[in-house]
């Protein structure tokens, strides 16, 4: 008996290791699906689609490969990105868009196309590839793959920049829904606010055209935007908000999992950045001055800490 569970637990743990070397296969495939605008072509209709009628929708200077795209879609099928409707006439598969699609529609105000694009752009997952040279000699993985670190990378590449702004913008767009849910009178006592690294500049101005009393400044670097102001907080009205991930690293709400996964990606793209847990981040607040703070969850992958700097006496 005790011979047929080891194998038997063998057999998953074999099953789960076929499943993880090929985790990247479902990124690749809604890559695909992502350039060859599935999604957008889906929801442009009311009702489920033929695969003929994507086919005939993707923009392509030759006729689609069809099986190719049978077989993509009957993955992204099981991934439970579309749905497939089999009509009881025998007709062809009818595919239809799910909540999960929405996402992955261009150019809608909820999308995150652009960031899966950029995340899963040879530069980018390049990187990955060098962890167990960072870990072995330590460096910056996105250097040892690219010749240089991103921000600069980026300040030499045009299109890479413009990739990774619109990227950034997207799940700025998406992230602010959040912010203006989820932290309501947060923004009530704050007069001025400067949003450092704030790439193009999306978030802020999400926040002062809610909240129109505040002034707004985007801070970043000069490929990213033209100017750079000083940042200032008043000592006893003023706070620093900072938006990111509280890692948990055994938590099981809808983000912890893709908050350890994040952790990875500043290893893979950062130039020494981290995710942190709560102790990690009251360590770091501390540091630097900031001896009181609060979490404030919203609905997000990431959530508000609120830093208040030190009164002088
Ligand atoms: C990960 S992106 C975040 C962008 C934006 N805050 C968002 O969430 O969409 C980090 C940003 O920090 C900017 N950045 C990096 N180093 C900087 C520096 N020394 N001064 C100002 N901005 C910097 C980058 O150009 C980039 O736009």
């Amino acid at each position: 008996m005790e011979q047929l569970i080891e194998a038997e637990e063998l057999l998953r743990g074999q099953a789960q290791v076929w499943q993880l070397m090929f985790a990247f296969a479902d990124s690749m495939a809604l890559k695909c699906a992502v350039e060859l605008r599935i999604a957008n072509i889906i929801h442009s209709h009311s009702t489920p689609i033929t695969l003929s009628q994507i086919a005939s929708s993707i923009d392509s200077p030759s006729h689609p490969d069809i099986p190719y795209l049978t077989r993509i879609m009957r993955l992204l099928l099981r991934r439970k990105i579309f749905t497939a409707d089999r009509p009881s006439d025998g007709g062809g598969t009818l595919y239809g868009p799910t909540h999960v699609s929405r996402w992955l529609v261009h150019d809608s105000d909820r999308t995150l196309a652009p960031m899966l694009l950029m995340e899963n752009h040879p530069l980018t997952t390049n990187p990955w590839h060098c962890f167990s040279q960072c870990v072995k000699e330590g460096g910056i993985a996105f250097k040892r793959a690219n010749g240089s670190e991103i921000w600069e990378f980026a300040s030499q590449n045009p299109e890479f920049n413009s990739m990774f702004n619109s990227g950034m913008a997207c799940t700025a767009r998406v992230v602010i829904r959040a912010i203006l849910v989820g932290y309501k009178n947060g923004f009530g006592c704050v007069g001025s606010l400067v949003d450092v690294g704030g790439g193009t500049g999306d978030l802020v101005s999400e926040i002062v055209k809610s909240h129109p009393h505040i002034k707004g400044i985007n801070f970043d670097l000069p490929h990213v935007v033209a100017t750079a102001p000083e940042k200032a907080i008043p000592e006893k009205t003023g706070k620093v908000i900072i938006v990111d991930v509280v890692l948990k690293p055994e938590g099981d709400d809808l983000f912890d999992d893709t908050g350890l996964v994040f952790d990875l990606l500043m290893i893979a793209h950062s130039s020494g950045g981290k995710e942190r847990t709560e102790l990690e981040w009251k360590k770091l607040l501390e540091e630097g001055g900031f001896p009181r703070y609060n979490i404030i969850k919203i609905p997000a992958l990431t959530s508000i800490i609120e830093a208040y700097p030190q009164l002088q006496n």
